[in-house]
């Protein structure tokens, strides 16, 4: 029986996924498995059994990776699930940025006991207008399963769309439209664009990169767009450009004391995969990997190991082994295994950066021995059988 715990609300039809071998518990302490979305985990302390963190979503800066890979605790995402309830509301984010649809829906509403309100409307419209989407310049940054949809759907609009992602995946480029206009520098980006898209993770590397400098090199009155992190941009510095007018909206997903409020921000309390489709999409890839993972040993979409896959478990046992990437580790697990008479017969091992993980599958039965010598080897982080 495994135990799994939600720190938020994960979609029924993610949870319904798992069997009568599952089993919702209160407490994370007790869990070996838990779902998440944007709750922080930073502050946790995690319990003995947990095995496996899964993060309904994209973004993971929410979650301790090195902590959970130095205690061999295995996290997942689930890449692209909710891509497209974000792209939606980007581009609804656009038009109204492009359109001054909030002020006059505001109006209306502040209007709505006047006798006449359609005579005055008409009259009061003209404060309300805007422009349009069609032939202005688009720069998308990063180009993953959102920069890329992004991207793609804005020329559909009549927008003459940049990217930029200097490390953007095969699977990324065959997906992107021809038409978009490949920038090699990101000041290229910032020189040409109406509007500005934001779409990477929050790494060391990226926080802060929408800066002073950065918007210096903006055209005058350009329209940005972040729903990625907050920390992608320096608030203050947005704040400065709208007040002086170099910015003309920001349209943020995170809403941050700096700037609600402000003159020229849209700011929504992210809601950006707040749809049901999302929320379905990514509970479900939630709850499939961890199964997985919990009952076969694969890894698919780990942020923190590499990903690796022997298929079910069949006959015999199956042993795998959370470790650091050095030399001599397969070494050291085929002899002890080669030494206690345990034939193999099917092992895999892969690696990401410092860390690695080894499946192996045997004939026979693993003892608590055997385990108990393979967690002593040096650089082994957890030893699991699955039976
Ligand atoms: N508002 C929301 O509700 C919401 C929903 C999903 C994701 N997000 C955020 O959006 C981010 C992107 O999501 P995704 O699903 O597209 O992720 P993704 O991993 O598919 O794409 C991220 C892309 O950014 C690129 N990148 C990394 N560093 C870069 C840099 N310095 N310059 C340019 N490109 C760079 C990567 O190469 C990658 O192609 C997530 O990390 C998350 O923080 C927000
Ligand atoms: O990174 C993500 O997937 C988004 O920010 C969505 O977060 P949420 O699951 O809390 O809506």
């Amino acid at each position: 029986m495994y135990k799994y715990h939600c720190l938020n609300p994960i979609a029924p039809v993610g949870i319904e996924r798992f069997d009568e071998n599952y089993v919702r518990v209160e407490s994370p302490e007790e869990a070996d498995a838990i779902l998440v979305r944007s709750a922080s985990m930073h502050e946790m302390e995690f319990g003995k059994d947990l095995k496996a963190v899964a993060r309904a979503g994209a973004g993971v800066n929410n979650i301790p990776l090195e902590k959970c890979a130095e205690k061999g605790i295995v996290v997942f995402n689930t890449p692209g699930a909710n891509a497209n309830g974000v792209k939606e509301l980007v581009l609804a984010g656009m038009l109204l940025a492009a359109r001054d649809i909030i002020g006059g829906i505001n109006w209306v509403q502040e209007h709505e006991e006047d006798g006449d309100l359609a005579k005055e409307a008409e009259k009061a419209k003209k404060a309300f207008a805007g422009r349009e989407l069609d032939g202005k310049k688009l720069g998308v940054i990063g180009l993953g399963a959102i920069g890329v949809r992004v991207a793609n759907t804005a020329t559909h609009l009549g927008m003459d769309v940049y990217g930029y992602d200097p490390y953007v995946s095969v699977d990324a480029a065959w997906q992107l439209s021809r038409n978009i206009h490949h920038a090699k520098t990101v000041d290229e980006l910032y020189k040409e664009c109406d509007y500005i898209s934001i779409h990477v993770p929050a790494l060391d590397s990226t926080k802060g990169m929408i800066n002073r400098e950065a918007i210096s090199l903006m055209k005058k009155g350009v329209t940005i767009l972040n729903f990625a992190r907050d920390v992608l941009v320096d608030s203050e510095a947005i704040v400065d450009g709208l007040l002086s007018g170099s910015v003309k909206r920001y349209v943020t997903d995170f809403p941050t004391p700096e700037i609600a409020g402000v003159k020229g921000a849209i700011v929504i309390p992210h809601l950006g995969a707040s749809t049901e489709e999302s929320e379905d999409n990514c509970a479900k890839m939630a709850a499939k990997a961890l199964r997985d993972y919990l009952e076969n040993g694969n890894i698919s979409h780990s942020v923190n190991y590499p990903d690796c896959n022997m298929g079910s478990k069949e006959e015999g046992s199956r042993v795998t082994i959370l470790h650091r990437n050095i030399p001599n580790m397969l070494g050291q697990f085929t002899s002890l295994l080669a030494k206690e008479n345990m034939n193999i017969t099917l092992m895999t091992n892969k690696s990401k950066k410092a860390y690695a993980y080894t499946m192996i599958d045997v004939d026979a039965e693993i003892s608590g021995n055997v385990v108990k010598r393979l967690e002593d080897i040096e650089g082994v982080l957890k030893v699991r059988v699955i039976v």
